[in-house]
Formats: structure tokens, C-alpha cells, sequence
């Protein structure tokens, strides 16, 4: 059973001139002359919220991901992260950014075999500088204990379950205190009780730490645990349904494959 989500409800944010964790105006994205993989894609995601990205399969939501956190450029339109305009970094700005700014959690988990748990969580910490050894130490213990694993540090992540090395990955997402968390398929890979104390821990990172997350999912339980769900279809933002209730998301889904339209889906475009 999910947790009840706490976050700030729809629109909560919006109000006045606050800065947008994550804000994509307009975005498109070409591969081929005429083929757009997005299409004037335009979402705003206020710090604090869990907003899950759903879609049948090339929709569009790994390109989505893709150009949000800084990974790809768009071919036009504008992302901004934290209020900084993405296309006015450089190659080692946008490093920087993703590097400081940006938490990955993948689901080809991207753990390096060779370093213990505790040095993979506290691998971002190094690689951004500024942090000595004992600061970064005591961060990354922090980030394995929020994760429930503070007695795993020392093992090789192939010592750990995939749902373990997936905690530990959102330990490693969350230790540099991220502007935004990008969630790739975070729970493809788990059975659906692992896959949930996964979610919870995005949730309570939402919750309790008001980190902002980006979850691509194809999975209707997934996104209960999101403040929003938002659908694509052919690369457009097809619907943005706050709140999501599995069965309803089932609805849109199999509206959005061409069966009957259900109902509840506000700000859709055709
Ligand atoms: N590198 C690329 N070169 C050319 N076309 C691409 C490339 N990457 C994606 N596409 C195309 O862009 C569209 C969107 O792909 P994308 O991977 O974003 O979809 P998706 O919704 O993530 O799919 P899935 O759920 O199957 O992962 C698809 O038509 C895909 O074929």
C-alpha cells in the first residue's frame, strides 16, 4: 500500500515569482529532419513534488529525461534547472550542473563494481570537490542509513539484492542535495514489495528533505506515489493527471492506445 502523498498540493507553488526546480518551455527535440521525438513539450515542476512521466513506448519520456537533466539538448525551446538556462552552459558547465545539481537514478543501476556501497555513495561528493574526506564520509553514511542500509557500506554492491543496489543508488542520487532526482524506470527491474520501499524512499526524499523527482515509469502503482502524473503521446504532453490512483492511470493509458477516453484528465492537448 503507498503511502499518502504529502507533498504540495497542485499548483501549491505556483504562486508569485518562486523558481521552478525543473522547467521545460516549449521543448522540442528532432533526431531526423521531421521526426520529432518531443514536440512543444512545456512543464513546470515546483521544488518539492514527485511528478511521474508516463507514455507507451516511444512516446517520448527517455528523450523527456533526457534533455531535462541536461544529458541531451534540445533542438529548441528551453530548459531551465533551478532557474538556469541549460542552453547557456557550455560542455563543463552542464557537466557542473549535472555533476552538483542533478541525481540520477537509473535502471541499469550504474553502481561501480569495483568500489564498496559507502564509496559509490560518496563518489558524487568527491567528484564535485569542496567536501574533505571526513565531511564526505559522514554525508554518504547519512545518505546509506536514510536508505536503510548503514550496516552495507563496506560490502561490493554485487553483495546486494537489486532492490538494495537500487536504495544505494538512491542514496548516491540524493547525497549532493540535487535541485532534481531523474528516476529512469527506477522499479523496472524489482518485485512489486521491493519496488515499493524504493518509491518510499523517493517519497519521504520528496517529503522530508523537499528534493524534487522526475520519474519515468510505465508502471500505473508506480505513479500513485507521484504528486502528478504526466502523459505523453507522440512527444506532446497528451494529459496531466494530479493525484494519480492506479486504476485511473490505467484509464488514460489505455485511452491514450485509442480506447474509450476516461475521464479526470485536465490540461491535455490533442
Ligand atoms: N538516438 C535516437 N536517434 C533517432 N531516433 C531516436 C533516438 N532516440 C529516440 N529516438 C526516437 O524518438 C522517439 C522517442 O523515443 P524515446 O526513447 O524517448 O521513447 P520512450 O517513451 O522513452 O520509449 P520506451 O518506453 O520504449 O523507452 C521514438 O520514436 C524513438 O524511435
Amino acid at each position: 500500500m503507498f503511502r499518502r502523498r504529502t507533498g504540495v498540493p497542485a499548483g501549491g507553488t505556483e504562486v508569485g515569482r518562486a523558481v521552478a526546480a525543473l522547467e521545460l518551455d516549449g521543448v522540442g527535440r528532432e533526431y531526423r529532419k521531421g521526426v520529432r521525438a518531443l514536440d512543444e513539450v512545456t512543464l513546470r515542476v515546483p521544488a518539492g513534488r514527485l511528478v511521474a512521466v508516463m507514455g507507451r513506448s516511444g512516446s517520448g519520456k527517455s528523450t523527456l529525461l533526457q534533455c531535462a537533466a541536461g544529458l541531451d539538448r534540445p533542438t529548441s525551446g528551453t530548459v531551465r534547472i533551478g532557474g538556469q538556462d541549460l542552453a547557456r552552459l557550455d560542455e563543463a558547465g552542464l557537466t557542473r550542473l549535472r555533476r552538483d545539481r542533478v541525481g540520477f537514478v537509473f535502471q541499469a543501476l550504474n553502481l561501480v563494481p569495483s568500489l564498496s556501497v559507502l564509496e559509490n555513495v560518496s563518489l558524487p561528493l568527491l567528484l564535485a570537490g569542496g567536501a574533505g574526506d571526513a565531511e564526505r564520509e559522514e554525508r554518504a553514511r547519512a545518505a546509506l542509513a536514510a536508505v536503510g542500509l548503514a550496516d552495507r557500506g563496506g560490502d561490493a554492491p554485487a553483495r546486494l539484492s537489486g532492490g538494495q543496489q537500487q536504495r544505494v543508488a538512491i542514496a548516491r542520487a540524493l547525497v549532493t542535495a540535487p535541485a532534481v532526482v531523474f528516476a529512469d524506470e527506477p522499479t523496472a527491474a524489482l518485485d512489486p514489495v521491493t519496488a515499493d520501499t524504493v518509491l518510499a524512499l523517493l517519497r519521504s526524499a520528496v517529503d522530508e528533505q523537499r528534493r524534487t523527482v522526475v520519474m519515468v515509469t510505465h508502471d500505473p502503482s508506480a505513479a500513485q506515489w507521484a504528486d502528478e502524473a504526466v502523459f505523453l503521446e507522440q512527444g506532446r504532453v497528451a494529459g496531466r493527471l494530479p493525484e494519480p490512483d492506479a486504476a485511473h492511470v490505467r484509464d488514460v493509458l489505455r485511452e491514450l492506445a485509442g480506447l474509450p477516453r476516461a475521464a479526470g484528465v485536465v490540461g491535455g492537448r490533442s
